[in-house]
């Protein structure tokens, strides 16, 4: 199999730069439209693709970004991993602001998105016990430490509904009695869609900011954000364009089995499943329901 890197650019991340034969192209998904043009192209002899989370002039809030419509059109496009490119706060003193987390685990306290594919007429249950995938993790920290990027390996991301950030008692909450590493709006329902769409996915958080608990740095404030992510930026295209050269054109099939994670998972028994939620899930579920897009 080939491999095709995804890369969803957060806050900040409005294109990457550099593709070969970069296109930007209206992707239709039966999820509705994702949050912008999708940027193909190839990089170092390996296809990618670019979905800019919020939309370029960042149109989408953490909770209109059509989730399920930008994984979907990922994986219609034949992507196999996705690296997620996320601005986040940090609840860690030792985690800074410049540094990029390879975030390994989430608390989602999100609570007005559409969190799956699956539905009443096709029911499925997969396991995001381990919610990102550590070949991909490994590869971006690596391609992150080769940039001379600080970069902490494993980190809990605790996703908040948003749009306002979070109170003091709240940025407590989930550092002190959670125990959460850090915070941000977007990579749930994100990391739950990649997981049932069989696809490896890894999140690269990058810090902008210590949130509001912390007693020398005040609250979080947007204007100091803003100036961390123009740095993040490049930072994260950097990171992104060494990936290629890291996971090769060639793809193994995953070691932890994040593209079969659909193959126990679909309850609705064969002649029960609704037609139409078949069809709308012919990229995602394809595979196990017979209904493979070409
Ligand atoms: C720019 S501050 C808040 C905003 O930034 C993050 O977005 P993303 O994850 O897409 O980089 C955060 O989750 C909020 O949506
Ligand atoms: N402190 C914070 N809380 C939520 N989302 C963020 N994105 C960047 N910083 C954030």
């Amino acid at each position: 199999m080939q491999t095709m890197i995804g890369v969803i650019g957060g806050s900040g991340i409005y294109q990457i730069e550099g593709l070969e034969g970069a296109e930007w192209v209206e992707v239709q998904s039966p999820f509705g439209a994702p949050s912008d043009a999708v940027l193909t192209g190839r990089l170092g002899g390996v296809p990618m693709a670019f979905v800019p989370r919020h939309g370029r002039g960042h149109v989408h809030t953490p909770t209109s970004v059509p989730y399920r419509a930008n994984i979907d059109a990922l994986k219609r496009l034949g992507v196999t991993d996705v690296i997620a490119v996320s601005a986040c706060g940090s609840f860690r003193d030792e985690m800074a602001p410049g540094d990029f987390v390879i975030v390994d685990q989430f608390i989602d306290r999100t609570f007005a998105r559409e969190k799956s594919f699956f539905g009443p007429g096709l029911v499925a249950h997969v396991s995001v016990a381990h919610p990102t995938c550590p070949r991909l993790g490994a590869a971006c920290a690596e391609a992150a430490r080769a940039e001379g990027i600080t970069v902490h390996e494993g980190g809990t991301y605790l996703a908040m509904e948003g749009p306002q950030f979070s109170t003091r008692a709240e940025s407590r909450l989930y550092r002190e009695v959670w125990g959460c590493d850090v915070i941000g709006m977007t990579n749930m329902p994100e990391a739950k869609l990649a997981r049932e769409a069989e696809l490896c996915y890894a999140s690269v958080a990058m810090i902008t900011d210590y949130d509001s608990w912390h007693p020398d740095h005040g609250s979080v404030d947007i204007s100091d954000i803003i100036r961390v992510l123009s740095g993040n930026a490049d930072k994260a295209r950097a990171v992104v364009a060494r990936l290629p050269g890291l996971l090769g054109p060639e793809r193994l099939p995953c070691p932890h089995g994040c593209d079969r994670a659909l193959d126990h998972a679909v309850l609705t028994a064969p002649g029960m499943r609704d037609a139409a939620m078949l069809e709308k899930l012919s990229a995602v579920a394809g595979r196990v329901l017979g209904s493979a897009t070409p």
